[in-house]
């Protein structure tokens, strides 16, 4: 199970103004990537070719092998890959389960018995049969981000990308939220990369990525 990037380029405006050019690398399971750089210099457009949300300018992106352009973008995004973001971006309105629920029907994937599947992949981010049906708005930022990462889990996709998840969160929580993706990478053998600007995200992954004058420098902890 790999995830490639060969010789990937991207630029917005125009081909001399690129953010990154010929970017080849590859990310394994089992490990937690970090991806740091200045603000500015193509972490979350990096993240969102990874995350099948957009496509390289040159280059191209493969899961086993199989570009992801050739399987589509969607389909790619419905079987292999969860993203969480800083925001949480759940339905305030709902309970953790029913947002992780949600989640489910929207994949169209059948469980013999989803009310399990849901409350075990809450349970695995620590949000037990308590606050599980309590709507969302009256959890705290970790909680809620705990839900975020529970519906990105129960899918079981092979890869996990994350947006800045600890942006909004106190430096304990934080600390929590950390070693939760680093045991869903170490434990449940996935890809787990994190665009961070936090150095103490980027001290408990792995492997880290630096963003540095359009380069990416890789760093192994
Ligand atoms: N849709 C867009 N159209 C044109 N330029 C864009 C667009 N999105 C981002 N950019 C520019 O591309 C560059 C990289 O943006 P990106 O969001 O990937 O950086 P980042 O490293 O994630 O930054 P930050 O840490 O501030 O979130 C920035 O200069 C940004 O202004």
């Amino acid at each position: 199970m790999t995830l490639k990037i060969e010789n990937i380029t991207y630029y917005y405006t125009s081909p001399e103004d690129y953010l990154f050019k010929d970017v080849t690398e590859e990310f394994l399971p089992g490990t937690m990537y970090a991806i740091l750089g200045q603000s500015g210099s193509g972490k979350t457009t990096l993240l969102s070719l990874l995350a099948g949300l957009d496509t390289p300018k040159g280059g191209g992106i493969s899961f086993n092998d199989k570009a992801v352009k050739g399987m589509g973008l969607t389909n790619y995004r419905k079987k292999t890959v969860s993203t969480v973001f800083q925001a949480y971006n759940l339905l305030t309105y709902m309970s953790a389960f029913q947002n992780v629920k949600t989640a489910v029907k929207i994949s169209g994937v059948k469980f013999p018995d989803e009310k399990a599947e849901i409350t075990e992949a809450l349970a695995k981010v620590g949000l037990g049969e308590d606050l599980i049906y309590k709507s969302v708005s009256k959890l705290s930022g970790g909680q809620q981000q705990r839900v975020a990462i529970a519906r990105a889990l129960v899918l079981n996709h092979e890869v996990i990308i994350a947006d800045e998840p600890t942006g909004n969160l106190d430096e304990e929580t934080t600390s929590q939220i950390v070693a939760l993706f680093k045991k869903i990478a170490h434990e449940d053998n996935k890809i787990v990369i994190i665009v961070t600007h936090e150095n103490e995200v980027a001290k408990s992954s792995d492997v880290i990525y630096q963003l540095k004058h359009k380069k990416f420098e890789r760093q192994t902890n």
